[in-house]
């Protein structure tokens, strides 16, 4: 693969809307795709990105391009992380190198970024849903464009897919799905349908089956005493019968595949029969995840979502020396080590083994560990069974999806008091990913559930103590840690478990106080360091640990020695943890000498960029804690 960047004489220079791409003819459309590729690597190796999912769907996408009008045709990408290709051919080329970048391009599909993004994404398997959605008020407005949905294997284990699959097949609507099958979520995709969807279930048994029906009914007059072989032949038939189309074509859809997804003359022609199909279609294609990039090919599973990395080679670029583990990786160690002397120990997570840590604990207990799939509702609630069977999981899942578990976490886990430990990594601002991804309500949308113990570590060897307090604990415990390195604390060999519903004061001051929650301490007391030395200031800063039970006589103490606190925390100002924190002062007439100011994320959704840039934008960082500090010590 050539990964040098591109001329300017490049076919891609040409395509500025993707009528452009339909004047194309086979043999360009094939070079467009060399071109596609090359911009991806050279972009993405700057910025990082989503690179082995993008490689596998560009001649997809010049294929879905050349065959429907996107003037007026509507496509939907499922997670949207695929999405590169598309964004390059509808008039985005020239700002691709900004992909992700605060102010640039976003790495996922965006209404607010184009006309041809027909629906915003960034959480798996709401393609088909919200196809169905368009293609309902398009027939509703009388109007008869076509509505796409591409919808990945992996994406296609959350219960969603299905919802959304069932009421398009009652309906009869127009509306065309197509399976990107890769064989691959993050990590090898799990569960019967990935079996289902395997290679050998293509469309050749379906002819070997005809081939063996037949065989079998010319026997029939002969069978006589025969059944054996009758009955082995029909088992046989049988096992080459079940292919995928026959569990779309149960939700009424047409099914057509399964298709070389990287044969772009073969797609063509099949999205030209489908134009001509009414209903609800869905066409199987088969790529390969990092297709025409060696080392993504090799490794599609780092390559999913990779940092910044030299082209030429795939290695991962290094910007000096290594510093503190991630809270991810501690979380993972810890995790391990626990499991060694607790057997009822038992790891979850919804696809993201790397990402959460899990894989550690895959490697070294792999019958106590567990992917459910994508389906993070569906890994809380068999939680919940599990600890109701005398286990202990620990369900590991981002901030952001588990939004989406919330009824399970309340009505499965919480209302029974079972004791099932919730660990929300990526807390926070999460950085490029941006607002799809930003862990920034989790605080606000799990403090007031009864029965469960909510924490957030200061730093990595606080989560482990906080790990083992959950472990330790006869109920629902929830931990939320941020996305990144640590604080660069000294571990510990044997965390012990932390007293429930009490902070600490980390420093002490006279002039007021930051109360801080999370990875919002240690900033909180490098801003009362800095501004002790700029202003001889003296602040307290005090960890509170919990957000629930909150340290309440702990925080009424404060305020009744302090005139001036200030809440810090990484999450909507908006019912989070200040908000909690006024709840209490208020309750116990605390307010009456103390002022309470609050520093968080405001009420809207923050875009992306680096993590660092966003919470020196928003006023998180040390410099912006110090300096709320100050404005409000000087303020009247
Ligand atoms: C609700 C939700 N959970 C988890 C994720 C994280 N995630 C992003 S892509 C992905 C795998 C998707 O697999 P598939 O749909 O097959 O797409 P592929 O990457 O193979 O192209 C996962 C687990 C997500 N985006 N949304
Ligand atoms: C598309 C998606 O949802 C994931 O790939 C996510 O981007 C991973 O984020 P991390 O890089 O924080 O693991
Ligand atoms: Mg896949």
């Amino acid at each position: 693969m050539d990964v040098t960047p591109l001329t300017q004489n490049s076919l891609l220079s040409r395509i500025k809307t993707p009528a452009d791409v339909q004047r194309l003819s086979l043999q360009e459309l094939s070079q467009l795709a060399v071109e596609i590729r090359q911009l991806i690597i050279q972009t993405v190796s700057h910025t990082g990105g989503h690179l082995a999912p993008s490689l596998g769907v560009v001649e997809l996408t010049l294929a879905l391009l050349k065959s429907f009008d996107l003037e007026s045709d509507k496509l939907v990408w499922d997670v949207g992380h695929q999405a590169y290709a598309y964004k390059i051919l509808t008039g985005r080329a020239d700002r691709f190198n900004t992909l992700r970048t605060q102010g640039g391009l976003s790495g996922f599909p965006k209404r607010s970024e184009s006309p041809y993004d027909a629906f915003g994404v960034g959480h798996s398997s709401t393609s088909i849903s919200a196809a169905l959605g368009l293609a309902y008020g398009r027939d509703l407005k009388k109007e008869h464009n076509r509505v796409i949905a591409v919808i990945g294997d992996g994406s296609m284990t959350a219960g969603l897919a299905y919802e959304g699959l069932n009421q398009a097949g009652g309906l009869h609507g127009d509306l065309t799905v197509i399976l990107n099958d890769n064989e691959m979520s993050i990590s090898k995709n799990v569960g019967a349908l990935s079996s289902f969807l395997s290679r050998n279930l293509t469309k050749k048994w379906v002819v070997q089956f005809k081939k063996d029906v037949e065989s079998i009914l010319k026997a029939v007059p002969k069978i006589g005493g025969d059944l054996a072989t009758y009955a082995r032949k029909s088992e046989e038939a049988f096992k080459h019968f079940f292919t995928p189309g026959m569990l779309f074509e149960a939700f009424r859809f047409n099914y057509l595949g399964p298709f070389d997804g990287h044969n772009i003359e073969q797609l063509t022609k099949v999205f030209e029969q489908v134009k001509t199909l009414s209903g609800p279609v869905l066409v199987h294609v088969l790529t390969k995840k990092g297709k025409g990039y060696t080392p993504a090919e090799n490794n599609p599973t780092y390559f999913h979502g990779v940092g910044c990395f030299e082209p030429e080679t795939g290695l991962a670029k290094k910007f000096g020396p290594c510093g503190a583990p991630s809270y991810t990786s501690v979380f993972g160690k810890t995790l391990v080590k626990e499991a060694k002397t607790d057997e009822r120990i038992v790891a979850i997570t919804a696809a993201m083994p790397e990402g959460t840590g899990l894989d550690q604990f895959a490697s070294a207990y792999p019958e106590r560990f567990v992917d459910v799939g994508i389906c993070e509702q569906h890994a809380v609630t068999f939680a919940a069974g599990l600890a109701a069977e005398g286990f202990r999981p620990v369900v590991a899942i981002y901030s952001t999806f588990m939004q989406r578990s919330y009824d399970q976490i309340v009505h499965d886990v919480c209302l029974q008091n079972l004791p099932v430990t919730l660990c929300l990594d990526r807390g926070g601002l999460v950085g490029e990913d941006g607002p799809t991804h930003h862990g920034a309500f989790d605080l606000s949308f799990m403090r007031h559930i009864p029965n469960l113990l909510f924490m957030a570590p200061a730093d990595e060897a606080e989560l482990q103590r906080m790990l083992v307090t959950a472990l330790k604990h006869e109920g629902p415990v929830a931990l939320r840690y941020p996305r990144g390195a640590g604080v660069g604390v000294e571990l510990h060999d044997a965390p012990e478990p932390l007293p429930l519903g009490l902070g600490e004061l980390v420093r002490d001051g006279e002039d007021g106080v930051i109360v801080a929650i999370g990875s919002r301490v240690h900033p909180a007391r490098l801003a009362a360091e800095k501004l002790e030395k700029e202003t001889g200031k003296k602040v307290a800063v005090f960890n509170a640990r919990f957000i629930r039970p909150i340290a309440e006589q702990q925080l009424v103490e404060l305020a009744g020695r302090f005139s001036k606190m200030l809440v810090v925390e990484e999450n909507v100002l908006k019912g989070g943890f200040g908000a909690g924190v006024l709840e209490v002062l208020a309750d116990n007439d605390a307010l009456e000498h103390c002022r309470v100011h609050r520093l968080g994320l405001p009420d809207g959704f923050v875009e992306h960029g680096k993590q660092k840039e966003l919470r020196a934008k928003l006023g998180l960082d040390m410099n912006g804690i110090c300096a709320k500090m100050q404005e409000f010590l000087d303020a009247e």
